[in-house]
């Protein structure tokens, strides 16, 4: 595996603490779309792997007398028009493995990859809570929620596969659409007694690339499992190197490469011309919300200081590439792509021109 890997969240953390209120920032367009639109489309413009959007499944009132917080669109109806608008770039969505049905996930994932023309992934969470809001779910601990996640995720793929690509013959002279021989119920493991087949067939004949985000050793186990990528909260490049060992020596049991499981840690990214104004930047944005939010990675400073974190945390095998969270304004997001991300092509970390179409592509798994 070689250069970096770089995903951009769409839960808008450019406009957190004050930043929404800048006349600027494009607030009134949160629940269009276009907000998303724009920072997908530049994301694509620095040719990076994909847009992801992380979800919660339940809305805290307090923090919504100061920033959006929880609010915000379902994933896969905001990844459908980003697809609409956007040509290369991949799209990951998050779904819980905890609330929804396996089948509704398979399908849709499936529908989205053939929307977007095979740029779809999922992120797989167990949820940060939810419950109370999905009929006929029992609490369970964390152990359960993901013995229940590996079975919701084999579900799943069984289901992509039930309906073939292959299966599709268009054949307009003798009128033929479909081999039904090739379409075929599955059998699911566990708790998730599903028939299948699903009614899209598969884009093509491989499984989408999956993000999954967690911390425990349930979450690790799962991810060595099942995983292309962790979204992981790593603030030290210590903490980044250990779990890049844990990931390849569990990867390695389960009978895959040491590399399979790239680890991206979330990159708080607030960015200006000098140092100065970062810091100014980050103290009026962050002041509003409880002291500790950034737990993760982060940068306060100008492009060349993200570069040289970035490469150093590469270098020292802390990090297969990140999830930039940026911070502060819209500018933090336009010298991400401006400044930075092109330096990291010139280092030849990254890559200057898409050579793929296809999330699997971009994440050099075969198209
Ligand atoms: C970096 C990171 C990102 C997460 N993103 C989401 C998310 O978008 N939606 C969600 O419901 N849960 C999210 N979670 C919560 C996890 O799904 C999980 O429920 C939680 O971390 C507890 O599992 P753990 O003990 O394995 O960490 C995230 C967790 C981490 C560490």
């Amino acid at each position: 595996m070689t250069g970096l890997t770089i995903g951009l969240s769409l839960s808008p953390t450019w406009l957190r603490g004050g930043a929404w209120r800048d006349p600027s920032s494009g607030i009134e367009d949160l629940l269009s779309g276009e907000l998303f639109i724009r920072a997908a489309q530049l994301a694509e413009q620095a040719h990076m792997d994909f847009v992801f959007k992380p979800d919660a499944l339940l809305l805290k009132k307090e923090p919504l007398v100061t920033w959006p917080g929880f609010t915000g669109l379902d994933p896969v109806v905001m990844m459908s028009v980003i697809a609409r608008e956007t040509h290369s770039i991949g799209l990951v969505p998050t779904f819980s493995s905890s609330f929804t049905q396996p089948y509704f996930v398979a399908r849709e994932t499936q529908s989205l990859n053939h929307i977007s023309r095979g740029r779809a992934g999922w992120n797989v969470v167990t949820s940060l809570g939810g419950k109370d809001n999905f009929v006929g779910v029992e609490q369970r601990t964390s152990v359960e929620l993901y013995q229940d996640a590996q079975d919701y995720v084999e579900t799943v793929r069984r289901l992509w596969g039930s309906y073939p690509a292959s299966a599709i013959v268009l054949d307009r002279h003798q009128g033929i659409f479909a081999k039904p021989e090739l379409v075929r119920p599955i059998s699911s493991p566990g708790v998730f007694d599903v028939a299948g087949p699903l009614t899209v067939p598969a884009y093509d004949d491989h499984p989408l690339p999956l993000l999954h985000a967690g911390g425990s050793a349930q979450s690790k186990h799962c991810a060595a499992r099942y995983a292309d990528a962790v979204f992981a909260m790593n603030a030290t490049t210590e903490s980044g190197v250990a779990l890049k060992e844990e990931l390849a020596e569990l990867a390695e049991r389960e009978g895959r490469e040491p590399t399979a499981v790239r680890v991206l840690p979330g990159l708080s990214l607030c960015l200006a011309s000098n140092r100065e104004k970062a810091e100014d930047l980050a103290a009026q944005s962050f002041d509003s919300y409880a002291p500790g939010h950034v737990k993760h990675w982060s940068v306060v400073g100008t492009p060349s200081d993200a570069v040289e974190a970035i490469v150093r945390r590469y270098e020292a095998g802390g990090a297969d590439g990140f999830i930039a969270l940026p911070a502060g304004s819209w500018n933090s997001l336009q010298l991400l792509v401006d400044e930075v991300i092109p330096r990291l092509a010139e280092l030849g970390l990254f890559r200057s021109e898409y050579h793929s179409h296809t999330l699997r592509g971009h994440l050099g798994m075969g198209e």
